[in-house]
């Protein structure tokens, strides 16, 4: 999938596709904070968040760009092994100091971008900087075999809009949204950080579609997105003989609840999804061509 544009700064939003003309606030000044770093101090936007995040005594938990610990101390007190992960030295060294006697909780100095995630099933809990979020969710939402299985991230409210849409202008997210239903849980308003960006923010919750974590589902799912998204006005009936015999569309179609002559660019995440699945069942899918 080719990658979406990014932009390089908190408070600027992170695009994917169209622009959200609702995301900005024109009354209130841009912050002045340069650093991008924007600590959130709502108390109960944090309990919302790790409350949502649900995480058991045996999971492991990553806090993206922890900053001062603002959730890194809510997450440690569920008992879940909690990896804090932070660029900016002196936050480092106050994380370490805060949370010296935890030994559930381990503080990484590094870089978003590049520092190896766990290969064992984790989920993520983080407000992470803004200008990583396309970045960021390509890392952990593009590997078809991610060990992501949730998380829940405070992101920018365009951004959310953009990664939640049922019709995802870009394939890319389509790809993420049919293996991972994405959804805004709650508008985090400006004033919930300190200092304020100059744009809300979202809770924004992710959590893996129970029938799309199979490889064989995903590779179907792959193609279908890519033949779908180059021509949007293709019918099911062409598109869906690239995996199945013409004789078996109509049984797929019918089962997703949709036609033959449903144009490609009408399906939602939600339907792409339940189409790879339906077609990755052997009874149905045979013979499955994979390129
Ligand atoms: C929006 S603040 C969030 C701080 C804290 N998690 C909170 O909830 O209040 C983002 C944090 O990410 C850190 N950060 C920014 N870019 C980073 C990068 N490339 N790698 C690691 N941390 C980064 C910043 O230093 C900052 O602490």
């Amino acid at each position: 999938m080719p990658a979406p544009r990014q932009r390089a700064r908190r408070g600027g939003p992170d695009r994917i596709g169209r622009p959200d003309p609702g995301h900005r606030r024109p009354r209130r000044p841009p912050s002045p904070n340069h650093s991008g770093i924007h600590v959130l101090r709502s108390a109960s936007v944090i309990e919302a968040v790790v409350r949502s995040a649900d995480v058991g005594a045996d999971a492991l938990v990553l806090d993206l760009g922890a900053g001062p610990g603002t959730l890194t101390a809510p997450l440690a007190r569920t008992g879940g092994r909690v990896v804090a992960i932070e660029r900016d030295p002196a936050f480092v060294r106050r994380l370490r100091r805060r949370f010296a006697a935890d030994d559930n909780v381990r503080v990484v100095e590094g870089d978003l971008r590049v520092v190896p995630f766990p290969r064992r099933p984790f989920q993520v809990v983080a407000s992470i900087p803004f200008s990583l979020s396309t970045l960021l969710l390509s890392r952990l939402l593009d590997p078809v075999e991610t060990p992501l299985h949730a998380a829940d991230l405070v992101v920018e409210w365009g951004f959310a809009r953009r990664v939640s849409a049922p019709r995802p202008r870009h394939p890319r997210v389509a790809w993420w949204g049919a293996r991972f239903d994405i959804r805004i849980a709650r508008r985090v308003p400006a004033d919930a950080f300190v200092p304020a960006p100059s744009v809300d923010a979202a809770h924004l919750v992710i959590r893996r579609r129970p029938g799309m974590a199979s490889p064989r589902a995903q590779r179907v799912l792959r193609r279908l997105l890519l033949a779908g998204y180059r021509d949007p006005h293709q019918r099911l009936r062409g598109l869906l003989t690239m995996v199945v015999p013409r004789t078996r569309v109509r049984t797929v179609t019918s089962a997703a609840g949709l036609t033959p002559s449903t144009p490609a660019g009408t399906l939602t995440v939600a339907d792409w999804a339940l189409l790879a699945e339906l077609l990755a069942i052997s009874s149905i899918s045979l013979p499955v061509v994979f390129g």
